[in-house]
């Protein structure tokens, strides 16, 4: 038996006040009869002001279990998530052994549910080792216990355009997709940073936006092709975003996913040469984040996704040419969308709902997740105060790791609570400094 949680006075979806009680793993009630059914044994969060969202959900989080405990593993992982707002994320295939069989993907699954801070969805690697070679056993994945829906090697492209016809055409039988990490690997040999003025000026090896430009071009073609569904990770410029607008108003069955880090941050920030900004793909320029921004805000990109990428201090704490490419990003996402999108006036919580949770557990075919805030529904939801203003201390973060780009930074917004099937899995509103007021 889970508590019973009564939410006085919260916003959901930031539209008007009304009390919401959690029992039995559902929304019990909402509104009128929401107190009276309380009863005298309900904890009470007083929550004026507070936005009551859908449980977020992640379309791509690297967990590094098995293989990389160092970094970081399934339960930090999604502990860190839990403190972020989300309630299931997808953990990415690149570990050590490859999610690329039943046994694998059967293993991440049941440490996620274990855990026990949010359902681990794993996704299954396209390619045996993500060596873009020979297909993955795609389907064995899909029918084992993890219900694999999402295919990616994500870290490395599958660039032979035969393998990526074949996958597509494959996961159509279980109502799969692929998520391609859209990276042409001869435009990018040796890459460090975007292209551009300040990769010259650096003296560093520059990756291109055409090197994501003409994988997203080949790939929404070979979709439409072969009838199929296809997910873009990390979209990062303006030219990709424009490849997919076009793609959409010809009908071809394509979402796109972008990064909090893409919607706020820029290449300059590879002047101090701190490999904490060095990523994949790489920041982008200040006409890019506006591109980004817009088209998140119009629907051309679909969703928000964190591609939270841990890596220990060895990995990160060297020169800029050594470092590992990736951030940390799951217990910022929220934050960084609400001050680049919501403050900004181009997103409405409702929108965030959609971007952060309702449309990432559609393209994932996530059940019990991302759905409407409405009685009968289970609870899986997140309290978010965003008057909170915080200052980012990675040190201080669940994620194992302390590679995140917003460290010193002040950013709005921070989750009091979240529940994971009417279980409190964030309640203290330790994910920030000031919490609102529980009494049980
Ligand atoms: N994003 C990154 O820079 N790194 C990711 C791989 C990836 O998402 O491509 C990682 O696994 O570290
Ligand atoms: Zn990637
Ligand atoms: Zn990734």
């Amino acid at each position: 038996m889970t508590r019973k949680y009564l939410l006085r006075d919260v916003s959901p979806l930031g539209d008007g006040t009304t009390d919401v009680l959690l029992a039995d793993g559902v929304i019990a009630a909402i509104g009128g009869d929401a107190e009276s059914l309380a009863g005298d044994d309900a904890v009470v969060i007083n929550g004026g002001g507070l936005i009551l969202l859908p449980g977020l959900v992640d379309l791509h989080t690297h967990l590094r279990e098995p293989g990389r405990e160092d970094a970081e593993t399934v339960r930090s992982g999604t502990r860190a998530a839990a403190m972020g707002g989300f309630t299931a994320v997808h953990a990415m295939a690149n570990t050590t052994p490859t999610q690329d069989t039943a046994g694998v993907v059967e293993q991440v699954w049941r440490l996620g549910r274990d855990a026990g801070w949010a359902d681990v969805r794993p996704v299954g690697a396209v390619t045996v080792g993500l060596e873009g070679e020979r297909l993955a056993e795609l389907g064995a994945m899909a029918e084992s216990a993890a219900q694999v829906r999402v295919f990616s090697d994500d870290g490395k492209c599958v660039h032979d355009p035969v393998v990526m016809r074949r996958a597509l055409e494959y996961v159509k039988a279980f109502d799969g997709v692929i998520a391609q990490h859209a990276q042409e690997p001869r435009l990018t040999e040796g890459a460090q940073m975007h292209e551009g003025v300040v990769s010259a000026e650096l003296g560093l090896a520059g990756w291109p936006a055409v090197a994501e430009e003409a994988i997203i071009a080949r790939d929404v073609l070979l979709a439409e092709h072969v009838g199929s569904r296809l997910h873009v990770c990390h979209l990062s410029t303006a030219g990709s975003v424009e490849i997919i607008r076009w793609a959409k108003s010809r009908g071809i069955d394509v979402t796109a996913e972008v990064t909090p880090h893409h919607l706020m941050l820029t290449d300059e920030l590879a002047r101090g040469y701190d490999p904490v900004f060095k990523v994949n793909p790489p920041l982008r320029t200040q006409r890019d984040v506006e591109a980004v921004r817009e088209g998140l805000a119009d629907g051309t990109i679909d969703i928000v996704a964190t591609d939270h990428a841990p890596h220990t201090r060895e990995d990160k704490d060297c020169e800029w040419g050594a470092a590992a490419f990736g951030m940390t990003g799951l217990e910022t996402a929220l934050s960084v969308v609400q001050e680049t999108m919501v403050d900004t006036g181009r997103l409405t919580w409702a929108d965030v709902a959609r971007v952060l949770s309702t449309a990432p557990a559609r393209i994932g075919r996530v059940p019990d997740h991302g759905r409407p805030i409405a009685v009968g529904e289970p609870a899986n939801l997140t309290l978010v105060d965003p008057g909170i203003r915080r200052v980012v201390v990675p040190e201080q973060q669940s994620t194992q790791s302390v590679n995140s780009p917003f460290g010193g930074r002040e950013l709005s917004g921070c989750v009091i609570a979240t529940w994971l099937r009417g279980r409190a899995t964030v309640m203290d509103g330790s994910a920030c400094d000031e919490s609102v007021v529980v009494s049980s």
